[in-house]
């Protein structure tokens, strides 16, 4: 594949920058645990790196269970642009995901177009990220025509609604890519079943778009799951192997379709946004109406927990950020726990029901198919954003140091 040179050179500094980024954590470690030695309370050293048993593959026991993790390394891009050189990606949708995946793809110099709806919000963002109609921009049905690699990233209530006109599309030899088991776990609601001649693979990113796109650009790499649905060439993991690179991943999970939907509709409206809105919310109103001042119970609620405390937790572990706290917090903390633990158990043996059982799936479906979903989505998430703690937020982000 021909290939523009500053395509070439961008892709190639995001994987020197990558190669660069693992030496220096790797001497900021080694300083970390010289300095740490010294150090008290004990903020230990990560563990030692697994070992590998097979190139680009690693079987590695995680907490007694032996899972397959595959990586980067093993997909150098010489390799990806050889692999990939008889296939265009045609990139459907343009939402979050689209857009990361997307300019990723591009970046590392491989064939791809995008097919989303013209005139739509995501034609005009597609445009301004210099996709250009007529060459690499088409509407939805062009694109799925001359895709070779069909990646349904169109909403998943807008995957069963185009699933009729789209299907025709899907032909013998070509591979059918999601980011999510969600259409084709969940047909029976979705209509979405793939033709037995095709692959059916998944690669999807444990994180936003929005982070797919900014990792790539810093030279790292997201998280993604990777899974197969349908296997006609007897390839179909290799090639979601490296789709998953492609777009951008540092490190791909296996899983299967339905052990990926069911956690991720299960994380995002627990821990990851419901869960963590629903907590948020309900040590603010307790602090206020016990008299604290609203900038009070904002810092020691949210301010605190997402600019110090939880970046800890990301970056070494619950215990390094206990570690990193007083010991009256640290004691407090070990008390607590248990009972949030115990309070919090039976919503999250609730909503794991609700997922397996379909009924998140129907509420998603039944809600995007409203005309007016658009706005009455923004209604409810303006009622959040209304909230005196999050307006209260709005103003103690303004005064922080670095954004003045
Ligand atoms: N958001 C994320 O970070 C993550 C998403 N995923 C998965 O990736 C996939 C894509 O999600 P995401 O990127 O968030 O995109 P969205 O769910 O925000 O969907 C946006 C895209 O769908 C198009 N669309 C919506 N309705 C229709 C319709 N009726 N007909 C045609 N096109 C339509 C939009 O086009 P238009 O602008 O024209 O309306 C837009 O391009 C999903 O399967 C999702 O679960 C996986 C991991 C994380
Ligand atoms: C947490 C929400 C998510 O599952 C994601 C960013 O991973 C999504 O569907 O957007
Ligand atoms: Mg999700
Ligand atoms: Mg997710």
């Amino acid at each position: 594949m021909s290939l523009p040179n500053v395509t070439r050179s961008t892709a190639r500094a995001a994987f020197r920058a990558a190669t660069k980024q693992v030496a220096q954590k790797q001497a900021v470690r080694s300083f970390a645990v010289a300095a740490g030695a010294a150090a008290r309370p004990a903020l230990r050293a990560a563990p030692a790196a697994p070992v590998m048993q097979k190139r680009g593959v690693k079987t590695i026991d995680f907490a007694g269970t032996e899972e397959k993790v595959y990586e980067r390394a093993d997909w150098p891009l010489e390799k990806l642009h050889d692999y990939f050189k008889n296939d265009t990606f045609a990139l459907l949708g343009y939402g979050s995901q689209g857009h990361g995946q997307g300019l990723n793809l591009r970046d590392n110099g491989l064939n791809v177009i995008v097919g989303v709806r013209k005139g739509g919000h995501s034609w005009k963002e597609a445009i301004e990220d210099g996709w250009v109609e007529g060459k690499n921009l088409f509407p939805i049905e062009e694109a799925a025509q001359k895709g070779t690699i069909l990646m349904n990233l169109l909403s998943d209530a807008a995957q069963s609604e185009t699933w009729p006109e789209l299907q025709k599309f899907i032909t013998k030899g070509k591979t059918l890519y999601f980011s999510h088991g969600f259409s084709v776990v969940y047909k029976e609601q979705t209509g979405v079943i793939p033709p037995k001649d095709v692959d059916v693979i998944l690669a999807a990113p444990k994180g936003s778009g929005r982070t797919v796109r900014s990792l790539f650009v810093e030279g790292r790499g997201i998280n993604s799951s990777i899974a197969v649905h349908q296997d006609v060439t007897g390839k179909a993991l290799e090639r979601a192997t490296a789709m998953g690179i492609a777009i951008g991943s540092g490190y791909l999970y296996e899983t299967t379709f339905e052990k990926e939907v069911y956690s991720d509709l299960y994380g995002e409206r627990g821990c990851l946004m419901g869960g963590i809105q629903g907590m948020f919310k309900a040590q603010y109103d307790v602090l206020r109406e016990n008299g604290h001042s609203p900038s009070e119970a904002f810092n020691e609620t949210c301010e605190e927990a997402l600019m110090s405390l939880y970046p800890l937790v990301g970056e070494n572990g619950m215990d390094y950020m206990y570690n990193a706290c007083s010991l009256t917090a640290r004691r407090g903390a070990l008390d607590w726990a248990p009972k949030f633990e115990e309070a919090n158990k039976p919503v999250f043996r609730e909503l794991y029901k609700s997922v397996r059982d379909g009924s998140e799936t129907k509420r998603t479906l039944e809600f995007a198919s409203q005309k007016n979903y658009r706005e009455l989505y923004q209604e409810e998430t303006d009622k959040i954003s209304a909230q005196e703690m999050w307006r209260v937020g709005h103003k103690v982000r303004a005064l922080r140091p670095d954004r003045k």
